[in-house]
């Protein structure tokens, strides 16, 4: 799914009007008709108290709409105006006059000094104060408001987004932010609901379906994608029957140390699982004995040292090699592994110890071939690129070193994104459950065997983040996130395959159906 920039959204918007013939108003009705349809099927007709903030610009107009709609329908609706501007926007002021035709019970003014309305711990807020047209921090007042919300414990529903969050900077202060429990974006989320300074402001979203230009829509390019099933389905390559172990690649995985074989054998198990025709494991010569038990799958090559890497030499052909993980950062460690890179011509990915050493030794980057991988969690990120102000500041860091190395970046964590010279893949699987030590050996394995089977580096990092998430989101139904571990990873990403062929549940048949079978 596009996510799309505020400037896309207005020309969007725009064009849409132009095109469909029919005016902004007319796209607004659409909007707040589509928040409405949303809660009515949810609510149906329930009375439960509904406070509507409204802005005075077109998000404000949206909240408007709504009210209206709800009033017609014979919610218990209470509508305010939080009126700290006059810069009113037309369509704004066509539907304040809509709804005072439509009822006697006016929209109350709430001016800048005004005291704030009671709101109870179960009614329901609907924030539509601020949207993407936000340009500067919300004053004391309106922040008092927004505390008052948060105060309420009232179930909170922001359009389009939290007021006072911008849809491309980090708010300075959260206190000026709402935090909704849900947010109803249209056509498609935005960026900041899946960063890790922002992502706090709304526990849930989902994008309604305006009826944007669908030529726009298709032929847009964005800097940013939200990577789901629908984007991998695509780009999965299905099995030829005559085929062969030698079809799909052989793996090779180098790195492990004296109590960090571990790290290999989930890596080495993650690269079989993923589909790679052969896997060989390079380590210390301890780990021979528990990777050739434990994965009697994989061939195992040996170091010359018993406890640590020191001379990566290996006489077979890989496919695509993954290095660094449980490795160490021993001085011959880190020798071998400069020699190790300036003589690689095989796509590579780069995790953990490996990315450690280049953060040390930032001459050795420019040793890296065009579109090597790299799987930095947050910690080895910011060693690679230095401390970052906020998340957008690091996303541009993260830009400008892929641009400047031709790597791919994949930045892991709960919403894991991966760069690639200026474009941003979010990912939108995985769960708090992966949050334990070696999932991230098992995502380089993935990755690698991907590659091994003939995806690009960056669709093979992609479909590898997807697959790791996904399951790990099969395997909490049966383990929860406390006892996930890296090993139900592993045995998981079978589901995630089969998951991405799986049919929507059958529906039970209608009753006068039944009755005609
Ligand atoms: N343009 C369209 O046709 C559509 C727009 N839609 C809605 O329009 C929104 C964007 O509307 P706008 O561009 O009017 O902007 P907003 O409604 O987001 O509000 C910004 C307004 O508040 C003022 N403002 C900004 N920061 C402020 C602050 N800190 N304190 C006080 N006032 C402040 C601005 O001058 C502007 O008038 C979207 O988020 C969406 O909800 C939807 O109705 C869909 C269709
Ligand atoms: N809260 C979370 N939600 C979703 N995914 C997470 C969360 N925390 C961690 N992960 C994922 O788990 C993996 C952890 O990787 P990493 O920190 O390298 O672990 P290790 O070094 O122990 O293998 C990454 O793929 C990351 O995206
Ligand atoms: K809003």
């Amino acid at each position: 799914m596009k996510i799309f920039s505020k400037e896309q959204i207005y020309k969007g918007d725009k064009l849409t009007a132009k095109k469909q013939n029919i005016t902004s108003t007319e796209l607004m009705e659409r909007a707040g008709t589509q928040i409405f349809n949303w809660i009515h099927q949810r609510m149906q007709g329930a009375q439960v108290p509904i406070h509507v903030f409204c802005g005075i610009g077109n998000n404000g107009g949206d909240g408007l709409v709504l009210a209206r709609q709800l009033i017609n329908y014979g919610y218990n609706v209470h509508t305010y105006v939080v009126n700290c501007s006059d810069k009113r926007t037309q369509d704004f002021l066509v539907n304040y006059e809509r709804i005072k035709q439509t009822t006697k019970k006016w929209p109350i003014m709430l001016n800048c000094k005004a005291d704030f309305p009671p709101i109870g711990p179960d009614d329901i807020i609907v924030d539509a104060v601020f949207g993407i047209g936000l340009n500067r921090p919300p004053n004391e007042w309106v922040k008092s408001l927004f505390q008052h919300f948060r105060a309420s414990n009232a179930f909170t529903l922001a359009i389009d987004l939290p007021s006072g969050l911008y849809a491309d900077k980090v708010p300075e202060d959260e206190d000026g932010v709402v935090w909704a429990n849900y947010t109803l974006s249209f056509q498609s989320p935005k960026l900041v609901f899946f960063l890790p300074d922002t992502s706090k402001y709304t526990r849930q979203w989902e994008a309604l379906d305006i009826g944007i230009d669908l030529e726009f829509l298709q032929q847009t390019d964005t800097e940013v994608e939200l990577i789901g099933k629908n984007e991998m389905l695509p780009i999965y390559k299905p099995r030829e029957k005559f085929s062969n172990k030698g079809t799909y690649g052989h793996g090779l995985l180098i790195g492990g140390s004296y109590g960090k074989i571990g790290a290999m054998i989930l890596s080495g198990r993650a690269t079989l699982a993923s589909g790679a025709g052969l896997v060989t494991t390079f380590i210390p010569k301890c780990g021979y004995i528990p990777m050739q038990s434990v994965v009697p799958e994989a061939m195992v090559i040996t170091d010359v040292d018993d406890e640590k890497l020191t001379a990566i030499k290996f006489e077979i052909a890989p496919t695509a090699i993954g290095i660094g993980m449980g490795m160490g950062q021993d001085e011959k460690t880190q020798t071998t592994f400069q020699k190790f890179l300036k003589s690689n011509s095989v796509p590579l990915v780069i995790d953990a110890d490996g990315i450690n050493l280049l953060s040390k030794h930032k001459d050795d980057l420019k040793l890296l071939k065009p579109q090597t991988v790299l799987t930095p969690h947050p910690k080895e990120l910011e060693r690679l690129l230095g401390k970052w102000k906020n998340d957008f500041d690091k996303l541009k860091k993260a830009k400008a070193f892929s641009k400047k190395y031709k790597c791919i970046i994949v930045i892991k964590g709960a919403h894991t994104i991966t760069v690639f010279e200026d474009k941003l893949y979010v990912n939108s699987t995985g769960n708090p459950g992966l949050a334990t030590g070696g999932t991230g050996d098992v995502l380089t394995g993935i990755i690698t065997g991907l590659i091994c089977q003939g995806y690009e580096p960056l669709t093979a990092s992609l479909f590898g983040v997807y697959l790791h998430g996904k399951s790990a989101d099969i395997a909490v139904e049966d383990y929860g996130y406390q006892s996930l571990t890296a090993s139900h990873v592993v045995d998981y990403v079978a589901q995630a395959f089969l998951d991405l062929f799986a049919m929507p549940p059958a529906q039970p048949p209608a009753e006068n159906e039944e009755e005609n079978l």
